[in-house]
């Protein structure tokens, strides 16, 4: 008998270990504006405005950029030990944590999940002033909560069947007429994503999503990246994906850590959300323009570290990979046939 799964809220919080605190500091508190909660010459807390948790993103100093943990947050204290059991059951490495090993955040489970992520279940962590209506301190790009983690893994449905047993269901995928699944969406809390399953080599992180309220703030952050001759950060859009129909911007910080910006994606609380299966060959999928997706968006990635801070291997991902089947830049991939004027014609 399968042992109960913890019971997954949503995406919490995630632990980035970057090389120059300082500069990382520079980007995502005074460019991305998201807010200190608490600071030492080891770590940052930072929290979008509308969170009242301690913290959503930890910037741990160390010598090599990588992921340290994501975490979610679970209903009750009570799934703490259902985590174990159910961990244990699938025989991956697990450890509890008291209160206050990582601050803010209560007692905790920690594993090595099956697809070679380090990833916390937590229910208690401190309360801190939500910022919700504190517009004296909103800037002009106020982001308002962390909204996903898109994770690189080589085996998609594999992925989704260890996601579907801890409760999470599919709101869209890219799939090929072969049946080859190439991302997947997947989703706790009624929007289309917690998570995200890119196929790829991994396990690796592709990016950490924040929600602003309004596209213009997202806008702005690319004004300001521009005022600051930083454009280069801008790696991709902005635009309005086909997948999610969220508008987005995905930027990479002083590590190449990929952040999207991201906002009006769509409810998918109901039992019966229509799952939306696009063809990879549909060239509005990733961004419903048409726009190319460059291809370091489907190349670049952050390692991730197993529990004793080690780097993990990368396993390689053996289906078709999707920047091999599209045409050149991607986004071209239909109208790749005809006489254009888009990039993809000249790659
Ligand atoms: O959050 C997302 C929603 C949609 C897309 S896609 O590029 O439109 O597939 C990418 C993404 O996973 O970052
Ligand atoms: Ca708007
Ligand atoms: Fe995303």
């Amino acid at each position: 008998m399968t042992a109960t799964p913890p019971d997954v809220i949503r995406c919490a919080y995630a632990e980035l270990v970057v090389t120059d605190l300082e500069a990382s500091r520079t980007f995502y508190v005074d460019i991305l504006g998201l807010v200190v909660t608490y600071e030492d010459d080891e770590a940052i807390y930072l929290r979008a405005f509308e969170e009242y948790l301690h913290h959503s993103l930890i910037l741990r100093k160390g010598d090599t950029a990588a992921l340290a943990v994501l975490a979610y947050r679970v209903r009750t204290p009570a799934d703490l030990d259902l985590a174990v059991a159910y961990y244990t059951g699938l025989g991956v490495r697990v450890e509890r944590r008291p209160a206050g090993a990582t601050r803010g955040i209560g007692e905790a489970v920690r594993i090595e999940d099956p697809l070679g992520f380090p990833v916390e279940f937590f229910h208690d962590a401190e309360h801190v002033e939500r910022f919700t209506q504190r517009y004296d301190q909103h800037g002009a790009g106020a982001l308002s909560r962390l909204d996903h983690f898109n994770v690189v893994t080589p085996d998609v449905p594999a992925a989704r069947s260890y996601y579907e047993g801890l409760g999470f269901r599919v709101s869209e995928d890219i799939q090929d007429d072969e049946g080859t699944v190439y991302a997947a969406w997947m989703f706790r809390k009624p929007t289309v994503h917690d998570v995200a399953l890119t196929g790829g080599d991994g396990p690796r992180l592709h990016h950490i999503a924040f929600a602003s309220q309004e596209r213009h703030q997202i806008l702005h952050v690319c004004d300001h990246l521009g005022a600051l001759r930083k454009s280069d950060m801008i790696e991709r859009g902005p635009g309005r994906h086909g997948v999610s129909n969220a508008f987005y911007l995905y930027v990479r910080d002083p590590d190449g850590h990929r952040i999207e910006l991201y906002t009006h994606d769509y409810y998918t609380g109901d039992p019966d959300n229509p799952v939306i299966t696009w063809d990879v060959h549909d060239n509005q999928r990733r961004d419903w323009w048409g726009n190319p997706v460059v291809p370091s968006w489907y190349s670049d990635a952050s390692p991730v570290l197993d529990l004793d801070g080690k780097a993990q291997p990368l396993i390689e991902r053996s289906d078709a990979r999707e920047a091999d089947v599209t045409i050149g830049a991607d986004g071209f991939s239909y109208t790749s046939k005809q006489e254009g004027f888009k990039l993809g014609e000249q790659v």
